[in-house]
């Protein structure tokens, strides 16, 4: 008998892992035979064009418990098998993986089928900034009138650049290539082995849809081949948590080898002022999960003092900073359309202090973003090609008005995705969708602290409502502004902080395509 194997991907139900690898030996008398279904099942892997081909990847060797470089190890021969082309850089800093990218030409970039961070999701909102930081060509966020900020609709292409110390990537520290396989079965999928993976050079080439040399053909956002992806490694992985429902590397390895694909909107973040007597600077950030103010800004600075601590600093922050108890005078407006749904304070309220709220409709059933999402496909649908939803804020322009909301709270936050992690099952916000073009805004205000408690309590249990208590708003909006007259006015963004009194902010609808079919729940 000739035998050849056939490497694939199966689930076990009561396996960690729901994805898993998995052989299958073949064999037939005839070598021939065995050379032709060899050859066959070859051309269909190569077939499938969604399969990628040469990958950029971001190892941050200390994220999480320092699990960075022992997962890309664990993950690294199932590339290898599938002959994925990989230039892999370990990170030396903080913004190494901004700096790599945001210098690198489109010529250089087109060379990739994408970028993956094995790390956690500060170490993606780097790669995320560094990829867009040049190639997102929008107008800002709208705003409000008296908002007031002259040029708030120029073009973002000015926008200021101020991650420090620049630096030349380091030379690849692990290039190997591999190969591709088929299939669109999600429970056995071939990962076919012909060969031990070869060393080899950065690809300089790419065979990628995107004229390679052509100068006229810049890379922007969106686009319809370009990936990002991660290998969970950091301390929540929250934007892995809502894309794949899982928290795995190898799954996450496989649904990137097999080219998986779905759109993801992103938080535009516009900071017109650092604080109130600063000038007026407008510097562009984009968040993938979350931009949050007041409570998520301080944990996340407090939380710096504390690294030593490693993951349990939030822990031990989130604490401090509850105990606090500190709120916040802020006033935020948030675009109000025929499609946004709101449980809004009244003017009156405001003005009292009072808290009751009134829902002025009733909440609609929570629809969960799950694999094929019929809420996330409508919404592509009814827009048009990526290319022509690129300047969002002309298309939310139309029919817009604005609400005000002034008074103290304790935090200002706006989930783009449901924000899924193993402190909240979840998330912050259960039925956010991966891209529908909204960002859920949820504006706690001033309360007592047992409430506060109790809120914060309901996040951590599967199937409760944390958004449903009096001081709570939560409005589903493409777009809000935010003014604070605190000095010392932190956000978090995708768990970085980002020092802003001033900030206004658009949902991008479907900005980025991410290496995931969607959570699996
Ligand atoms: N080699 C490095 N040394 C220090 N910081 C780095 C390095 N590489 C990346 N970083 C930064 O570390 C921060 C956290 O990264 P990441 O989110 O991947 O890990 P994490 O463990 O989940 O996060 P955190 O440390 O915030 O809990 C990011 O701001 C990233 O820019």
């Amino acid at each position: 008998m000739h035998r050849f194997v056939v490497h694939g991907i199966t689930r076990r139900r009561k396996h960690p892992s729901p994805w898993v690898p998995c052989e299958y030996i073949f064999g037939h008398k005839d070598l021939k035979i065995c050379k032709d279904w060899f050859q066959h099942l070859i051309s269909c892997i190569n077939n499938e064009s969604g399969r990628p081909k040469n990958l950029m990847v971001f190892v941050h060797p200390l994220c999480g418990k320092g699990r960075g470089v022992s997962n890309w190890e664990t993950v690294y021969p199932l590339f290898a098998r599938a002959k994925i082309k990989t230039k892999v850089i370990v990170t030396e800093r903080a913004g190494h993986a901004y700096d790599t990218l945001s210098s690198l030409s489109d010529i250089e970039l087109k060379a990739f089928d994408g970028v993956v961070a094995v790390g956690g999701d500060g170490l993606f909102n780097e790669i995320l900034n560094g990829i867009l930081s040049s190639r997102h060509k929008v107008s800002y966020p709208p705003t409000p009138e008296g908002f007031g900020y002259v040029g708030s609709s120029d073009n973002c292409e000015e926008q200021t650049r101020n991650w420090v110390n620049f630096s030349k990537p380091t030379p690849d520290s692990g290039n190997a290539v591999f190969l591709g396989n088929p299939s669109k079965c999600d429970d056995q999928e071939p990962l076919l082995s012909t060969s031990h993976p070869t060393e080899l050079e950065i690809p300089s080439n790419s065979t990628k849809e995107p004229c390679i040399g052509d100068q006229d053909n810049p890379v922007s956002f969106p686009n319809d081949w370009f990936r990002l992806g991660i290998i969970p490694s950091g301390s929540t992985d929250a934007i892995v948590l809502s894309t794949t429902g899982e928290r795995d590397p190898v799954t996450s390895a496989l649904l990137i080898i097999l080219g998986r694909k779905v759109s993801l909107d992103i938080a535009q973040v516009v900071r017109w002022k650092t604080s109130p007597t600063a000038e007026v600077l407008p510097t562009v950030r984009y968040a993938a999960s979350f931009a949050g103010y007041g409570f998520y800004g301080e944990v996340i600075r407090e939380s710096e003092k504390y690294r030593w601590m490693g993951p349990a600093r939030y822990d031990f922050s989130g604490t401090m900073v509850f105990l606090k108890h500190r709120s916040y005078g802020a006033k935020v407006a948030f675009l109000d359309t025929p499609y946004t749904h709101s449980l809004t304070a009244s003017a009156q309220d405001d003005i009292t202090g009072a808290q009751p709220l009134q829902s002025r409709w009733k909440k609609p059933r929570k629809i969960i973003c799950r694999t094929n999402c019929f809420v996330c496909k409508e919404a592509s649908t009814s827009g048009q090609n990526p290319e022509d939803v690129a300047d969002n804020s002309r298309t939310i322009c139309e029919n817009q008005k604005w609400v005000w909301s002034e008074g103290h709270f304790l935090s200002v936050g706006a989930a783009v995705i449901s924000c899924r992690n193993e402190r909240a099952p979840d998330g912050l916000v259960a039925d956010a969708h991966l891209s529908d073009g909204f960002l859920h805004l949820l504006l706690i205000r001033d309360c007592p602290l047992p409430l506060y408690l109790w809120h914060l309590t309901q996040f951590t249990k599967k199937g409760s409502d944390p958004l449903s208590f009096k001081f709570v708003e939560h409005h589903k909006t493409q777009a809000f502004t935010f003014i604070s007259s605190h000095d010392e006015s932190v956000w978090n963004l995708d768990g970085e902080m980002f020092q802003a009194c001033e900030v206004s902010v658009q949902a991008c609808r479907g900005l980025v395509n991410f290496f995931a079919s969607g959570p699996e729940l």
